[in-house]
């Protein structure tokens, strides 16, 4: 199992003028922690979620896998690092909706020339949706759409799962759910977890707290009133 190791990691947009969104950040996720990201709207969570999930390049700094410095691969053994070792939970489910539920969850199973081997349906059942492989996305709930979005994350057994906001549009007891879900699949099977969210509640189930505020992370010991949730929006 590996972690991934980030290094002054910053993100900037345009030339004149530049425009940081995150700034210098460091840590170290190490292997099967569950990890939460969390900060104000803007404060550049999803910036580096997709950082550190090989989805976008920093300006300046590292990620690391292995100690293999990510922006020094090419494009297809990128692609076949995200394809192989990691799992995307994203907040719209991003399910294919022109497909079956089962053949969603075929779908990386296939991009890794793995078999099915029962798999789906073990998968279907793990997330509590037995039998629901013939069905359309769009005849799913929202919370029933991300479980299958969660299912299709693990299945090819990937290390590394990253979540952005997988609860953002669901309704307090499904986000629950699906929080407690993801955190025990990942637990049970040794995967690495990094979630961003809004919802503070989800920082108790974390190994480690990530707290970024303006593009910086906060100290660990400095962070308390950050997030901008009130207690109705928690979990959502
Ligand atoms: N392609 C881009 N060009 C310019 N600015 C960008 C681009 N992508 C993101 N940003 C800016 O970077 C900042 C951080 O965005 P990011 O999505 O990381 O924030 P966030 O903390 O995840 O916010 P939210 O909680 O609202 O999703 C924002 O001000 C955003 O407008």
């Amino acid at each position: 199992m590996a972690d991934i190791a980030f290094e002054a990691l910053s993100r900037w947009y345009g030339t004149s003028p530049r425009r940081t969104v995150l700034t210098d950040v460091s840590g170290h996720i190490r292997a099967g922690e569950f990890v939460v990201v969390v900060g104000r709207s803007g404060s550049g969570k999803s910036t580096l979620l997709n950082l550190l999930g090989g989805l976008d390049l920093p300006s300046r700094g590292t990620v690391r896998i292995d100690g293999t410095d990510i922006a020094t691969l090419s494009d297809r053994a990128l692609t076949a690092l995200r394809r192989r070792r990691m799992g995307f939970v994203f907040q719209s489910y991003n399910l294919i909706a022109t497909l079956s539920v089962a053949d969603n969850l075929r779908l990386p199973l296939t991009l890794n020339g793995l078999a099915d081997d029962g798999r789906v349906e073990g998968w279907l059942e793990r997330v509590g949706l037995p039998g629901r492989g013939a069905d359309w996305p769009d005849r799913l709930s929202g919370g029933e759409q991300q479980r299958v979005a969660i299912a299709r994350a693990l299945i090819h057994g990937p290390e590394f799962i990253l979540a952005d906001e997988p609860t953002g549009n669901l309704d307090l007891e499904n986000a629950e759910r699906i929080v407690g879900l993801l955190d025990a699949l990942c637990r049970a099977e040794g995967r690495t977890l990094v979630m961003v969210t809004h919802a503070r509640e989800v920082a108790g189930l974390a190994d480690q707290l990530l707290t970024i505020r303006d593009g910086q992370l906060v100290a660990a010991d400095a962070e308390t009133t950050d997030d901008d949730s009130t207690p109705a929006e928690a979990l959502s």
